[in-house]
């Protein structure tokens, strides 16, 4: 199973604490230079899988490798591992210089080449100079990027980071994710990132393993997770989506899910058969005054500056459907009798 582009790997890999399986049989691979991101619901077992991989917990079963090696009873500091947390953990009572330089210092690298590693880290934070500042002067920004150069410093092979952005407001995080994403460009070291922020996810990473009370639901590019979810779990945490209830029935010799009932519209469904559930993102529908393959009363329309969402209540027995329009045009009203169309291959079937 190891290649030579394999860092990380995690091989049948299940934790319990007592009778709480909390990870259950997982396998995945991050790659050399890889972001990978593993992201679930509260409690799924993203922290414990984490701390797996850096010693602080062991498998009840499975094996973890770095490298190619397994990591069986290797301590936490024998792993070329670090590990940034959500919490801000710098040292109070030292200088930004020296939170950077302290794994260093531990190692026994010498006061010159710790300097000129310190300032090379905190220059690719984008903190020159700032060696001499107290942790306590800086924004909470500033003092994740200093928690990140104190983990990158000593070159670790796998840098693991606890949803380390969600301490930081709304403007800050989107900054952060631009830098990390820099960062990670050009330490072209493996991450491997753990967060619940699903859009946090789709921008960073290279790839995204969802999780879900304790297993893995899918492994793929943030594209691929988006557009081809491989469950219903998946569809429904990775982005907004509508999930409709469906029966399959034959239309012109193929199997379709029908929308809507009979006068509604057919979604391919091949190889399906009875009830069924259809993924469609809000934003593979069109919506206008008049015809289309559902009618429906707009009952809702929220104006978000780049996009416009409608609440549109569709004739037959279909529920709510959400409704995004990107750009300028939003002429249709509340209160308005629409047309849905659909994108053709959009929707995913379940
Ligand atoms: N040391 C422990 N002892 C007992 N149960 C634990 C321990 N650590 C974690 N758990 C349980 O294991 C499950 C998974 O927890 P974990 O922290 O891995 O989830 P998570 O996905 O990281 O959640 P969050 O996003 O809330 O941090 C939870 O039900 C949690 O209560």
């Amino acid at each position: 199973m190891t290649t030579g582009n394999t860092l990380v790997e995690l091989d049948e890999v299940t934790k319990r604490f007592g009778d709480l399986t909390a990870v259950g049989g997982i396998d995945f691979s991050v790659r050399k230079g890889e972001f990978f991101t593993l992201v679930g619901p509260s409690g799924c077992g993203k922290t414990t899988t984490l701390r797996m991989i850096c010693g602080f917990e062991h498998p009840t079963e499975g094996e973890v490798r770095i490298d190619g090696r397994s990591m069986g009873s290797v301590p936490p500091e024998a792993r070329d591992t670090n590990l940034v947390f959500q919490q801000l953990s710098l040292f109070p009572h030292m200088s930004v210089g020296e939170n950077v330089g302290y794994g260093l210092a531990k190692a026994g690298v010498d006061a010159g080449e710790r300097s000129e590693r310190v300032s090379e880290y905190l220059g690719l934070v984008d903190l020159d100079g700032f060696e001499d500042r107290n942790p306590t002067e800086l924004s909470g920004g500033q003092q994740q990027r200093v928690a990140l150069a104190r983990a990158l410093v000593n070159e670790p092979a796998v840098l693991l980071l606890d949803e380390p952005l969600s301490s930081l407001d709304r403007k800050l995080r989107k900054q952060m994710q631009v830098e990390l994403r820099r960062i990670h460009k050009q330490t072209q070291g493996g991450f491997f990132y753990v967060t619940h922020d699903q859009e946090v996810a789709m921008t960073l990473s290279d790839r995204i393993a969802v999780m879900n009370d304790g297993h893995i639901e899918q492994i793929g590019p943030p594209e691929e997770i988006y557009r081809e979810p491989a469950s219903e779990f998946v569809a429904d945490f990775i982005g907004d989506t509508n999930l409709i209830d469906a029966r399959t029935a034959e239309r012109d010799g193929t199997t379709v899910a029908e929308i809507g009932g009979e006068g509604g519209f057919g979604v391919p469904a091949p190889n399906r058969t009875g009830e069924v559930t259809v993924s469609i993102r809000p934003e593979d529908f069109t919506i206008a005054n008049g015809d289309g393959a559902l009618h429906g009363t707009v009952v809702e329309r929220y104006f978000q500056g780049d996009q416009t969402n409608y609440l549109v209540d569709p004739h037959g027995d279909v529920g709510e459907l959400q409704v995004v329009i990107q750009g300028r045009e939003s002429a249709v009203d509340t209160g308005a009798d629409v047309g849905l169309d659909v994108v053709d291959g959009a929707p995913t079937v379940f």
